[in-house]
């Protein structure tokens, strides 16, 4: 049973227990360029009471250099060795988990930041913001080569996704068995400032249709982001607390990596999923509805 806080006792209970903080973004900290109100300041409280402050997002449509450009222009403190993406972890996975050969390739529907998280792991691409990929042209199989060295084919949230991504995509994975079908989220919905919008998982879905075939999942729940998390900063599981919006990424990924867990309703998760006769299994350790709520630490009356 879940712990709803409600109390400024609640949540100062929370910031005397945790010393480690991992948030996830979209959803909790804002919706798409939008901020959430309070975020900064209560962000601001964490710093000033020297906690371990961690982002961890399943958006892979930005690196974590271009994700700390977004921190600073919504003006969050926010440090790159701070920041884990899905685009990180997939690429992370595709150098020290596969250890795809430097002559191999991967095959991209993703944009800018996951090719620069690749790049920077050293690992060559094709497709992706391609030009020659981004068209509505009819897709022509008689004119297609398939490039041998392409090893991998990786999925992200692709806001150009479009029919000759998807027919090339598949001809690696269909053509090849061996082709490694990797997905960097599955998130099924993406909370925009205006509404949800098709998450990666809704991208990568016509993949698994045609191809017979799910992938690997390297963000959130999957151990591979927490590793990433771990390979980088060292954190006790009993004082770190999981916050997010989304109960089978953010709250599944906390509990998977043995930590606290506290669902916030500003994002993919509504009271009606929570309470109720069709609540998830899914059961987060605490429930607010927003992270606004712990400015309420300033009315906690002096011993
Ligand atoms: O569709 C997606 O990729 C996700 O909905 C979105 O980007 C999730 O990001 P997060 O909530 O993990 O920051
Ligand atoms: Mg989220």
């Amino acid at each position: 049973m879940s712990i709803h806080l409600s109390t400024p006792e609640d949540y100062k209970a929370l910031l005397d227990k945790f010393e480690t903080w991992i948030f996830d973004c979209d959803g909790v900290l804002w919706r798409g360029d939008e901020l959430i109100d309070g975020v900064v300041e209560v962000l601001h409280i964490l710093r000033c009471l020297k906690k371990q402050v961690v982002f961890v997002t399943n958006n892979a449509t930005k690196s974590r250099k271009s994700y700390k450009t977004k921190f600073d222009q919504l003006g969050i403190e926010a440090h790159v060795d701070e920041i884990f993406g899905s685009a990180y972890a997939s690429a992370v996975y595709l150098s020290s988990v596969i250890k795809l050969p430097k002559t191999k390739k991967v095959y991209v529907i993703g944009m800018g930041g996951l090719e620069e998280e690749l790049r920077d792991e050293g690992i060559s691409y094709l497709g992706g913001t391609n030009p020659a990929d981004n068209t509505l042209e009819p897709f022509s199989l008689a004119n297609f080569t398939l490039d041998p060295d392409v090893a991998a084919v990786v999925c992200g949230l692709d806001t150009q996704i479009n029919y000759t991504k998807l027919s090339k995509a598949f001809q690696y994975l269909s053509r090849n068995p061996g082709c490694h079908f990797i997905a960097t989220n599955e998130d099924s919905t993406y909370p925009s400032a205006d509404g949800l919008l098709p998450g990666a998982g809704s991208i990568s879905a016509p993949l698994r249709c045609a191809a017979g075939r799910d992938p690997i999942c390297t963000g959130k729940p999957s151990n591979t982001m927490l590793d990433c998390v771990k390979a980088k900063i060292n954190f006790d599981a009993e004082r770190t607390i999981m916050i997010g919006d989304r109960l089978n990424t953010d709250i599944l990924f906390g509990q998977n990596g043995g930590l606290s867990t506290l669902l916030v309703l500003t994002g993919i998760t509504e009271e009606a999923d929570i309470t109720g006769p069709y609540a998830s299994p899914i059961v987060p350790d605490f429930v607010t509805q927003a992270l606004g709520d712990f400015r309420a630490v300033d009315k906690v009356k002096a011993p």
